[in-house]
């Protein structure tokens, strides 16, 4: 897991690895200066000792202190820009994956978790899969070129030294795992945070008014101190790892100030020779610091790319196979399609058959739907009516193909939805939920959101349609009035119907509307009435209604009742059957008046 964490933080970095390199190069420039810079020393006192010029000395000197300056400048520049590339790559990948995931597995991951790991989590790949990991990188070098020319100029001190290292490198290691569970901890907890905001800004109206602020408030703290509590746990572990380095430090120089000092004294070494080591090991600080807060850092980047990963590994809906590819499904479809003809063809809307489909939410929850069977012949308006919860909504998202059915078959044109790219279906469907959503952004972006290209004559058209150029009118800048979060500037009824509306500009050979004219008052519910069986000429319209005087006209009305279709008919045929639908028409006072068939 590890090591599949690590494999996945290079393979975010290898995209800039160019720019990674020339920066680690630049920066080790910068470093070789100042690896230099001891041994001009030591030759500048030896120089001095036999009373030489030092002028040579002293200009190296300048040279490698002003030059590793400027390179160690541009190194870091370069790193610097390779993270922030780092991180944008990563954004691109999850922004690019989420809207392509499969709505079973986005039901199941809070949309504030999904942000926090868009964000927060991308944020701490910056530093691991750059900065992290060039310091590593350069510590472990700069450490290795130190140790080596150190064993140059004393063997036994090296010796010394290096079995420091070597204990204080293995109780590190110990550390690092503990690092990366916290880290992964903290993420988590951040993530709960993001989840609870989303629940509490999501629905801020029914808080207040439930005067749950407090409540809210306080189940956000624990969340924070969460968060908290974990980071502390990572920061103890760093902090742990950091002192250990400097911890080699001083134990080196005790060492070797003790070991060198009296090799000095018995003539086995020079004090030239000594006082170079002891400058090497003044040298050490710097990387031995860098590689402990590299290798540490790269701990909080595995834990935040396992999060990353989390999501990239869900596998999205199929995509669209371009025209004429020919792929799998693709041919299974064309097949579909030759073998029936007729329906596409006929620009009448879509048929649809339902033959006993089983369908359940959960593999270990009961079927929602459990033998759903009916057929809907191409145009006219289909009502589903039936107790709440009885999965109508369901047979919606079905046929939307957000989930997979279990058992059964569903055809759309006499083709099986599985045979249907997901893209190219909903391409033909016009969808408006129960709740009617409205995105932030203007009256045009959340009109046009599903037909882009459409003409400013057909926007006007469909908003008389569904009567609202009266308040398009009155807004001083029109269609580019901004409608605020999920469409708090407008009235439920407003935003019931623009998501007609632009169910409308799609242009679809299906409609559903689900519950679409709930909010709208007699007058405006009537008109619309009007206008859907008037779409309804040319596309098949399927309507879920729960107040049955909006769907008495209805060509044929279904009757869902635990999972099935339990009767079909017209408003008329159903009273006369009795049942559920004539015990639902009686609590909703309905007679045999209604008008018949006004569709078809
Ligand atoms: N995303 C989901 N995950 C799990 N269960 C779900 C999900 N959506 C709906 N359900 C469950 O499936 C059942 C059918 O829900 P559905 O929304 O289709 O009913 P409905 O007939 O449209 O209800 P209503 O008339 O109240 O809108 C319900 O028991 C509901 O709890």
């Amino acid at each position: 897991m590890q090591d599949s964490a690590t494999r996945s933080l290079l393979g975010h970095a290898r995209p800039q690895a160019k720019a990674l390199i020339a920066g680690a190069a630049l920066s080790a420039l910068g470093g070789v200066a100042g690896l230099a810079q001891p041994l001009v020393a030591k030759s500048f006192v030896e120089t001095l000792a036999v009373d030489e010029p030092v002028s040579r000395q002293v200009l190296l000197l300048a040279l490698l202190i002003v030059g590793g300056a400027l390179t160690s400048a541009f190194g870091m520049y370069a790193v610097e820009r390779a993270a922030e590339s780092v991180v944008l790559g990563a954004r691109r990948q999850l922004i690019s994956r989420l809207p392509r995931l499969r709505v079973a597995d986005l039901d199941q991951r809070p949309p504030g978790d999904l942000i926090s790991r868009v964000t927060a989590d991308t944020t701490l790949l910056r530093e691991a899969a750059t900065n992290n990991l060039v310091d590593t990188l350069i510590g472990s070098v700069t450490l290795l070129g130190m140790l080596v020319l150190m064993a140059w100029l004393d063997v036994v001190l090296f010796l010394a030294v290096l079995g420091v290292v070597l204990a204080i490198g293995a109780c590190t290691a110990l550390l690092m795992p503990r690092i990366a569970r916290a880290s992964k901890e903290a993420q988590e907890a951040l993530g709960e945070l993001g989840s609870g905001l989303e629940r509490l800004l999501g629905a801020i109206r029914t808080v207040k008014a439930s005067g749950a602020e407090q409540r809210e408030s306080t189940a956000l703290e624990r969340s924070a101190h969460g968060a908290w509590q974990a980071g502390l746990r990572a920061a103890r572990w760093g902090a742990v790892a950091g002192t250990s380095s400097g911890l080699v430090v001083q134990l080196a120089f005790l060492t070797v100030l003790g070991l060198g000092g009296a090799r000095v004294a018995n003539g086995s070494m020079s004090v030239a020779s000594l006082i170079g080591f002891l400058l090497y090991l003044f040298y050490l600080v710097g990387p031995v610091a860098q590689l402990a807060s590299g290798i540490s850092g790269l701990q909080v980047g595995t834990a935040a790319v396992r999060r990353i990963h989390e999501v990239l590994e869900l596998s999205p809906e199929e995509a669209e196979e371009p025209a004429g590819s020919g792929g799998t499904a693709g041919r299974r479809a064309a097949a579909a399609a030759e073998a029936e003809p007729s329906s596409a063809a006929a620009d009448q809307g879509a048929g649809i058959v339902f033959r006993d489909v089983v369908f359940r939410y959960r593999e270990d929850s009961r079927p929602v739907l459990d033998g759903a069977g009916f057929e809907i012949s191409p145009g006219g308006l289909t009502a589903v009516v039936g107790p709440s919860g009885t999965g109508k909504s369901t047979l919606f998202a079905l046929l939307e193909r957000f989930y997979d059915i279990d058992g059964g078959s569903i055809t759309v044109d006499g083709r099986d939805l599985r045979d249907w790219n997901p893209t190219e279906l909903r391409r033909n469907i016009g969808y408006v939920e129960q709740d009617a959503p409205v995105l932030a952004g203007t009256l045009r972006d959340n009109l046009t959101l599903a037909a882009s290209g459409a003409s400013p004559d057909e926007l006007r058209r469909v908003l008389e349609q569904v009567r609202l150029t009266a308040l398009v009118d009155s807004l001083p800048q029109g269609l580019d009035t901004e409608v605020g979060h999920r469409g708090a500037a407008l009235s439920g009824g407003q935003r019931q119907r623009i998501a007609i509306a632009r169910a409308l500009l799609r242009r679809p050979r299906l409609l559903l509307l689900d519950e679409a004219t709930s909010q709208l008052d007699a007058l405006n519910e009537s008109e619309l009435r009007e206008v859907v069986a008037e779409i309804a000429r040319t596309t098949t319209v399927l309507v879920i209604a729960h107040r049955l005087s909006t769907v008495t006209g209805a060509r044929r009305i279904l009757v869902l009742e635990d999972g099935r279709v339990r009767a079909a008919g017209t408003h008329a045929e159903l009273l006369r059957e009795g049942g559920l639908y004539a015990r639902l028409a009686a609590t909703q006072t309905l007679g045999p008046t209604q008008p018949e068939p006004a569709t078809d």
